[in-house]
């Protein structure tokens, strides 16, 4: 029997995606502390972050596969994690208008029984249209900016702030699918 997996997550985008596959699995979220170091690299940072989540939870189990995952947009060498009001919200949005920013997802997956684990990322590149004062308003005032790294979300109305993006699609709403199956082939999860 393959091993159950737990996802160390509150958040309810990657929940619906590990569903999308039609994985079996439980939700125990991390109470891990976002806290940023700032001397890695982004890549590293969103690792770091996942590995934290998973490895909180890690501690509470005996058995199963516990996923992790932290979510990042970078842009300007700045790390823009979830506005914690709507001035920052405003500010993040004015940063991303008409330009190319990073969108980075850690993961880090620990076998309890073993110890045994995996770190990886994956880096999405996404291309905002040129946004007015207004639009931006009008986006934050959808109250979808407030929850979510980089204050948009792709999933909903910030699909009409993205005009292009490059890479895993999944990886921007906080979870790269691709990828995740073949992390999860290295502990015999095999879904197709
Ligand atoms: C850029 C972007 C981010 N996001 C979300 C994904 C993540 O849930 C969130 C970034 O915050 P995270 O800290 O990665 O995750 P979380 O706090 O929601 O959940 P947990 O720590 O319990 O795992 O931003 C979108 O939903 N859509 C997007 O387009």
């Amino acid at each position: 029997m393959s091993k159950k997996i737990i996802l160390a997550s509150a958040s309810p985008r990657r929940k619906h995606l590990l569903l999308q596959l039609g994985l079996d699995f439980t939700v125990d979220p991390s109470g891990s502390e976002e806290s940023i170091h700032l001397h890695l690299p982004p890549n590293l940072i969103a690792v770091t972050l996942a590995e934290n989540k998973a490895k909180d939870v890690a501690r509470r189990h005996k058995d199963g596969l516990i996923l992790g995952a932290d979510t990042i947009v970078v842009i300007d060498g700045l790390i823009l994690g979830k506005p914690r009001d709507k001035e920052q919200a405003m500010e993040m949005l004015s940063r991303l208008s008409g330009r190319w920013h990073s969108v980075y997802t850690g993961i880090a997956l620990i076998d309890a029984k073993t110890g045994g684990q995996i770190k990886d990322y994956e880096e999405s590149k996404v291309k905002f249209k040129n946004l007015s004062q207004r639009e931006i308003e009008n986006y934050i005032n959808t109250g979808e900016p407030l929850d979510k790294a980089g204050a948009y979300g792709i999933q909903g109305k910030g699909s009409l702030l993205v005009e292009k993006i490059e890479g895993c699609y999944y990886n921007i709403v906080g979870l790269p699918l691709f990828k995740l199956n073949t992390l999860l082939a290295e502990f015999g999860i095999e879904i197709l």
